[in-house]
């Protein structure tokens, strides 16, 4: 029998997430561990940290990376945002686009998958498009209060749950990971 994916994170809105979003589709197991916050191009990183969640785990893994990328300044802070949320606050990340009349942006998810230690990952990218607006609605999640999706006239924060599910950067990559799992075990 094959072993269970775990899914690696140390965040546990994340996991809480994904585990709304994949429902039954993939059974998995949830893994806390602290993965290193690596630098580059966000498909490098979510390899490399897919790689390091694999030896920790010995085993098959999921993991994923997200970026919050404003387009007036070309795509950062991309990867970094986890250190920009953590210093600027949402405030601060809404007043970095001060002096740029370009407010638009994108949330980025690449999930990664890998078989087990010495495997290459697979990445499977999402994008959902938006603008960076002053913070509204709950802060219970990240960036969620700054960033309003194209086509909706409220933030990832103000939106109920299950439409932000339905829209979201997680959701069109981990669409893309529950077809590789259904083409995987026909
Ligand atoms: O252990 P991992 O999975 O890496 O968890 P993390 O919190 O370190 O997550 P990332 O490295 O992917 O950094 C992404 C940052 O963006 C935040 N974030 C991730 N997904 C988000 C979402 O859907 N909405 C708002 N903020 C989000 C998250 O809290 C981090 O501050
Ligand atoms: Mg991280």
């Amino acid at each position: 029998m094959s072993k269970a994916v775990v899914f690696v994170t140390g965040n546990a809105k994340k996991l809480e997430e994904v585990l709304q979003i994949i429902g039954k589709a993939i059974p998995l197991e949830s893994r806390k561990i602290d993965l290193p916050e690596l630098q580059g191009d966000p498909i490098e990183i979510s390899k490399e940290k897919c790689k390091l969640a694999a030896k920790e785990v010995n085993g098959p893994v999921l993991c994923e990376d997200t970026c919050l990328c404003f387009n007036g300044l070309e795509g950062l802070p991309g990867p970094y945002i986890k250190w920009f949320l953590e210093k600027l606050k949402p405030e601060g990340l809404y007043k970095l686009l001060d002096g740029f009349p370009d407010k638009t942006g994108y949330a980025l998810c690449n999930f990664a998958y890998c078989e087990g230690p010495g495997h290459e990952p697979i990445v499977f990218v999402g994008r959902t498009d938006g603008t960076i607006v002053p913070p509204r609605g709950p802060r219970d999640f990240g960036w969620d209060p700054v960033f309003q999706p194209d086509g909706f006239d409220k933030t990832y924060a103000e939106l109920d749950k299950s439409i932000k599910n339905q829209i979201s950067h997680r959701t069109k990559s981990l669409e893309k990971v529950k077809e590789f799992f259904s083409q995987k075990n026909q």
